[in-house]
């Protein structure tokens, strides 16, 4: 008999993940989340088998529980397993953005039958909700695991086993380095978008055009401001001591800046430009890690009606499946550029030939 997966919040990621391993097709997938109308969501898009209003019940069906609600409230979930009464081993693992309050709270679990390991899959986006659940959301992503310290390789080798429906790629972590690299990579990024975003507002008051003017760079790198804010103050709650420190690094940093361009000094201006760009560069998309793995083809479609179909249409007569379309604008409201993801390179630059041949100018992502 197939084994059970509870997911405990069936947001945009354990909604992600459920669907990934409903894909699988190894295993019973059952639902628990605060949110009735989520649930019901589910049962009808065929995303759970069952939708459980009770926690422990469910629990008590589970062979393995991915809580995959906010921060808080996954240490809070983790407190309400350990006292309830199970009667077979359970594989718990959650899905948080901060790994420390998580590990703290599996240290307090007592439960005889719970083997706990610290989840992260590296991926996500500004949405939220069940709405926003993508099948294929953690392809190529890094999914880390912090494993507590009862549980053997083949407990860990078996949740990986279960994970591997989202085909990310798993790196064990402790949660202090955990913390410290996402806070680096994720966390404090998503501070300064939102301080960019509050600093243009201001200046919007004496300078009514700034959002007319706000063109793809702003968009680009403000994106992730747009996301759930109630994620993402409990998210900074747990790593304040981390933010901090790196607020301190940043502002010594903007100190630095600041000098540089009072003195005008061209030359070390270049150099620093340079460097950030050497090192962003490096991160390109096919290397595997915080970013997806993809092989990114643009398309220039402006004045082309139809041209998103006809593009579709040219690839699949040749066989060449994309794993994302993304249309970019121009301009607000203004169709420019298609982004073409694919999942490898030959087919990037098969794509390339075949839509270039065909007069499309087309440019790719190195
Ligand atoms: N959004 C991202 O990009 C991203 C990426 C990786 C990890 N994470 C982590 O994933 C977790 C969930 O984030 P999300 O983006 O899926 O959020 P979400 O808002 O899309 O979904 C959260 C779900 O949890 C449910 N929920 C809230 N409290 C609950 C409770 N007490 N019991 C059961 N269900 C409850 C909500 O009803 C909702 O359905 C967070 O811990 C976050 O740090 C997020
Ligand atoms: O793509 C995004 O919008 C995200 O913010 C995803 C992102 C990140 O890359 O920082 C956000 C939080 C996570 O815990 C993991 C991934």
């Amino acid at each position: 008999m197939n084994k059970t997966v509870l997911v405990a919040g069936l947001g945009l990621i354990g909604g992600s993940i459920a669907l990934s391993i409903k894909q699988a097709g190894k295993h019973r997938i059952i639902g628990y989340d605060i949110d009735s109308s989520v649930l019901e969501y589910c049962i009808l898009n065929g995303i759970v088998e069952e939708g459980l209003e009770d926690f422990e019940k469910a629990a008590q069906m589970a062979d393995y529980i991915i809580l995959a609600a906010p921060v808080s409230k996954t240490v809070h979930l983790m407190q309400q397993l350990n006292t309830f009464s199970l009667d077979k081993q359970v594989i718990v693992s959650d899905v948080s953005s901060v790994k420390r309050p998580i590990m703290e709270a599996a240290q307090s679990l007592t439960s005889p039958f719970i083997r706990f390991i610290g989840g992260h899959p590296m991926a996500g986006s500004h949405k939220k909700g069940i709405e926003a659940a993508r099948v294929h959301l953690f392809e190529n992503a890094i999914y880390v695991l912090s494993p507590m310290y009862n549980c053997t390789d083949d407990v860990v080798e078996e949740l990986q086993a279960l994970l591997q429906a989202t085909k990310s790629n798993f790196m064990i972590l402790n949660p202090v380095e955990h913390d410290e690299m996402t806070s680096v990579i994720s966390h404090f990024p998503h501070l300064i978008a939102s301080s960019l975003v509050h600093q243009a507002k201001n200046w919007q008051e004496t300078h009514p055009y700034i959002p007319k003017l706000a063109a793809g760079g702003f968009r680009d790198i403000t994106r992730i401001a747009s996301s759930n804010p109630e994620m993402w103050q409990d998210i900074f709650f747990h790593n304040r001591q981390g933010m901090a420190g790196l607020l301190e690094d940043w502002i010594s940093e903007m100190s630095s800046l600041k000098e540089l361009l009072e003195n005008g000094d061209r030359e070390t201006m270049y150099d620093y430009l340079e460097q950030a760009k050497e090192y962003r560069d490096g991160l390109a998309p096919k290397k595997k890690g915080a970013i997806p793995a993809f092989y990114d083809l643009y398309v220039d479609i402006r004045d082309q009606p139809g041209a998103l179909l006809k593009v579709v249409e040219l690839l699949a007569s040749s066989q060449i499946s994309i794993n994302n379309i993304e249309i970019l604008e121009i301009r607000e409201g203004i169709t420019g550029v298609l982004r073409l993801s694919f999942p490898d390179k030959k087919s990037q630059q098969d794509s390339d030939r075949i839509l270039s041949g065909k007069g499309y100018e087309t440019t790719i992502q190195e």
